[in-house]
């Protein structure tokens, strides 16, 4: 450790409007922080980030505040928030340390078969996860309702019990957190400590639009440059130094490394050339294989307190369904606080905006309102969400399942922030359902629009009806009976999902019955996205981009499935070690 990391870090406003370094990397992300931190120790990086450091915003570094700083959707907020023409809610970075700073903070490895297959080097892979885990990872605390799950999914038979382990291993095992004991948060950012200060400049509030590249004299165009904006709308230019080994990097993200590669002129050439940019590589495969591990989940409200958790146990079962559960008051799978406020609002006024219902009744004869219509707030402005309320003769305020089962406010969490209640989630392995990305302008801050296609593939459709199988055992578990209700039946858990805002997709009868049509209707994302840049498609085995010199794309854009159970181990894993490989590369001699 050679100096914090905010020793080095500053706004984009005071760098010179031209600059050189060996490596220029785009991204402050999971990736890109270990990345940047290793390169510092024998080259000159350059670090661009168009976000800000993550403990400048205070929800992020608290695990109580996890939902808050999803919910944030004003222009400067840590998350960007973008809805997936599937309809599903979800959030992307704009952080120094990138996903990490916004995620739920389990940290799992990657298996033996997932590295073989991809085909990296075991041993360094093995040292590279050990040194992320050095510096940000933790043994989360396991207190009463994170136990209950570990042990009801024991029961019900996701065997062996693992303990205690990074490691991916069937069964039912408690895995790391970047949480410490306090509920502070640790982000790839924090990897930077590594860094050699001499060797790295980290700009915050820098958005890269372009990459440059050379053209004349090359026999193929080789990246020499980037061209980046800072808050005031200044353009700075970065270049990189002479020399064969230099390169620019991109560590932009799922979403963000295939938008600055089509900015900057390689993609397929009628999309291209359809926005009005220059095709320098015709290359239809940026963008495609964009994948999202889908992710459904009942919420149990509990009749007895539990802790603020995220995740810290994962049944990992043989059907490729991963089950895991968080606690306590973020109810992270709503995606955001803020429906939750924005519903409630509605509710006690006892009207949508929308479109009344015509006198429907529940099963207590109340008569309920109207569905939820988001005309103002964004991300949801202009959805419909068919979500009845209603209330009673004395003013309390009842919400019903699409089969009119009425709840009182008391047990529904939502409605009622000092109740306690968890939540059990499961997300599928791979997936095998995949979609694609593309470009809505030529602005590199504007969300491109994604397409998933959450549950195509029928596999994946019934991996998540397994899923959601053991979930209801769990629920049902002699383990985990002392944080349901016994008067609300698992039916009675289904039907109060199918009315929560979770997701901008019709909900259908059916799905009170039906797990397939229950897993369809409440998909959400557990924002493992991933693709984009696939190796074998846009980058080579050394994640070269194919076509180009100088240019290599290094984070979960370049993933054909998911790793581990969750991925952030791999992509802090993956910066570090292609790091180190690019170092070898430069120096084949030795390092010294
Ligand atoms: C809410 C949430 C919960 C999650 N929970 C977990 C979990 O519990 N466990 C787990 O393992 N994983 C979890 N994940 C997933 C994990 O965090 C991500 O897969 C991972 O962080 C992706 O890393 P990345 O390096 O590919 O991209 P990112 O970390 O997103 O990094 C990309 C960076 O590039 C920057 N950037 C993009 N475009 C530009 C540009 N033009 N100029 C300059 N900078 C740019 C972005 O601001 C960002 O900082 C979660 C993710 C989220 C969002």
């Amino acid at each position: 450790e050679k100096a914090p990391y905010s020793t080095f870090a500053r706004d984009a406003r005071s760098a010179p409007l031209v600059s050189y370094y060996d490596y220029i990397i785009v991204g402050g992300g999971t990736s890109g922080c270990p990345l940047a931190a290793t390169l510092s120790q024998r080259a000159a990086v350059l670090l661009l980030e168009r976000g800000d450091l993550p403990y400048s915003h205070l929800t992020i570094n608290n695990i109580a505040t996890f939902a808050a700083t999803l919910a944030d959707t004003s222009p400067t907020s840590p998350s960007q928030a973008f809805i997936s023409t599937d309809g599903v809610i979800n959030s992307r970075a704009r952080v120094l340390g990138g996903g990490s700073a916004l995620n739920a903070g389990f940290y799992s490895r990657a298996s033996g078969a997932y590295v073989g297959k991809v085909g990296w080097d075991p041993r360094l892979v093995n040292a590279s996860y050990d040194w992320v885990e050095r510096k940000v990872v933790f043994r989360p605390p396991m207190l009463e309702w994170q136990t209950a799950v570990r042990d009801g999914l024991v029961e019900v038979g996701v065997l062996p019990y693992n303990g205690f382990t990074y490691e991916h291993v069937y069964g039912t095992k408690v895995g790391g957190t970047i949480f410490d004991q306090d509920g502070r948060r640790h982000t790839a950012a924090d990897l930077l400590e590594y860094a050699d200060p001499r060797g790295v400049t980290v700009l915050l509030n820098a958005t890269v639009h372009q990459i440059f590249f050379k053209t004349q004299g090359q026999p193929r165009p080789r990246a020499h440059g980037v061209e980046f904006r800072d808050q005031q709308g200044i353009i700075h230019r970065a270049y990189l130094n002479m020399g064969p080994m230099n390169e620019v990097i991109l560590t932009a993200g799922a979403l963000g490394s295939p938008q600055m590669l089509m900015l900057s002129g390689i993609g397929p050439r009628a999309h291209l050339m359809a926005h009005g940019i220059e095709v320098l590589v015709d290359q239809p495969m940026v963008g495609q294989g964009m994948s999202d591990n889908p992710m459904n989940a009942i919420m149990i409200p509990s009749p007895r307190p539990v802790e603020v958790s995220l995740i810290q146990v994962v049944g990992i079962t043989r059907f490729d369904s991963y089950i895991e559960a968080a606690s306590g008051s973020q109810f992270s799978y709503v995606g955001s606080h803020r429906l939750a406020a924005n519903f409630e609002m509605l509710a006690n006024q006892g009207r949508g905006d929308g479109e009344a219902r015509n006198g429907e009744t529940g099963n207590l004869g109340i008569a309920l309102g109207k569905e939820v219509c988001y005309s103002q707030s964004q991300p949801l402005k202009n959805h419909c969400i068919p979500f009845l309320f209603g209330q009673d003769a004395s003013g309390i305020v009842y919400y019903t399942g699409l089969n009119n089962t009425v709840l009182p406010s008391e047990i529904n969490p939502l409605l009622n922030p000092t109740s306690q209640a968890g939540v059990i989630l499961e997300k599928i392995m791979g997936p095998l359902s995949t979609g694609h990305l593309e470009l809505l302008t030529r602005d590199p801050y504007d969300n491109p629009r994604v397409t998933f296609n959450y549950f195509k593939d029928p596999r994946d459709l019934q991996k998540c009806v397994q899923g959601m199988r053991t979930i209801i055992q769990v629920i049902e578990s002699r383990s985990f009976s002392r944080f349901r209700y016994r008067t609300l039946p698992v039916q009675t858990l289904i039907s109060m999902m199918l009315t929560l805002p979770m997701n901008t997709r019709p909900r259908h009868i059916s799905a009170a019955f039906s797990l397939e049509q229950f897993c369809i209707d409440t998909v959400m994302t557990i924002w493992h996205y991933h693709g984009g840049c696939q190796v074998g498609r846009v980058v080579d085995h050394d994640y070269k981009v194919l076509g180009v010199d100088a240019l290599r794309v290094i984070d979960g854009s370049t993933f054909n499935g998911s790793p581990g159970t969750n991925p952030q181990a791999t992509v802090m894993m993956l910066g570090r070690y292609m790091g180190q490989r690019i170092l070898h590369e430069r120096f084949p001699n030795g390092m010294k």
